[in-house]
């Protein structure tokens, strides 16, 4: 479906002040006058505790046309999991990347400049892009247990808030050293599998931690998440993900698999926390599916 970009004019920004450690407001002004130049009429919302995002979101429903996550990575799960659960006239989605990592916003194709970023929006580019589902919650970046799930519930506050990105690389040295195997069974038409791992991670945007390690083949089009199992995270893998070579061709590996699917049945014991975009609040056992083009997206043209 082809989308008239004249038609949307009213644009709602929702901006987390917190994020990033308020590194969006210092250039606020400049952000807000780049909008303007795109869109008619530009509204601006701050949140001030987790859960606002969404509630504004809800405000909104068949009030604007477009809705831009202005923040980090929660910010943008938090927004876009609240667009999709609009099933009428649902507005067009946007992120403004504003926190450590900003992971999807680069699948995104977003600079991470915040006010390069705004005059991409203002490009009015959309795209229908993938979104994840599981259990009826939605995610847009990845869905993940295990180790995954250890590195982000162990990054110290006080760590992310100096080193920034290398707080995660400091959190998955450690979580490495502590990993436990779980019992998995996965099933899906691709992939079938029972026994033990360290992780599985089903991904739509290719980014972890700001970084594109593994995902040869990760497009936010083609209906597919992108998974990759790993049974033990053996010295080879790390080094492995340490040169790339997930992400050249190998889709097997010593203690690893890869495949790609749009459906996969995750069962454990014992029940694991699920890392949703870095949200920890479910558990296993979990239905994982891609909802292919599921929401209108403004997109821009950066690489990584
Ligand atoms: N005013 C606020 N004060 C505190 N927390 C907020 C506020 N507004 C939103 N939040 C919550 O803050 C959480 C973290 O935000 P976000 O992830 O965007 O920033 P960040 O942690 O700085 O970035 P990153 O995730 O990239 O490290 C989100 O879950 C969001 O719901």
């Amino acid at each position: 479906m082809t989308i008239n970009p004249s038609t949307i004019k009213k644009a709602s920004v929702i901006l987390n002040p917190s994020a990033g450690q308020g590194r969006l407001l210092n250039q606020w002004d400049a952000v807000l006058e780049q909008l303007k130049v795109g869109f008619e009429d530009v509204r601006v919302y701050e949140t001030s505790a987790p859960g606002e995002g969404a509630s504004i979101v809800k405000e909104l429903e068949g009030k604007t046309d477009l809705i831009i996550a202005a923040g980090g990575d929660g910010t943008v799960h938090e927004i876009a999991e609240a667009v999709l659960s609009i099933e009428q006239n649902r507005p067009a989605f946007g992120i403004l990347p504003g926190g450590t990592c900003n992971d999807f916003s680069r699948a995104l194709g977003m600079n991470q400049n915040p006010i390069k970023a705004a005059v991409q929006l203002s490009e009015k580019n959309f795209t229908h892009i993938d979104v994840g589902e599981f259990n009826g919650h939605f995610f847009t970046n990845f869905w993940g247990i295990g180790l995954i799930t250890h590195v982000s519930e162990s990054i110290d506050p006080n760590t992310k808030e100096k080193f920034g990105r290398l707080s995660y690389y400091l959190s998955a040295a450690k979580s490495f050293q502590t990993w436990e195997p779980f019992d998995i069974s996965i099933s899906s038409e691709e992939f079938q599998f029972d026994g033990q791992a360290a992780m599985f991670l089903a991904v739509n945007g290719p980014f972890t931690g700001g970084i594109r390690p593994f995902f040869p083949d990760t497009d936010i089009q083609d209906g597919k998440l992108d998974c990759l199992l790993i049974e033990e995270p053996s010295t080879s893998f790390i080094w492995d993900v340490l040169l790339n070579r997930l992400s050249d061709t190998s889709k097997e590996g010593q203690g690893y698999h890869y495949f790609q699917s749009s459906e996969i049945s995750i069962k454990t014991a014992p029940q694991q926390l699920i890392d949703c975009d870095g949200e920890r609040q479910h558990h296993t056992p979990a239905v994982v599916k891609c909802l292919q083009n599921q929401l209108l997206t403004l997109t821009g043209d950066a690489s990584f």
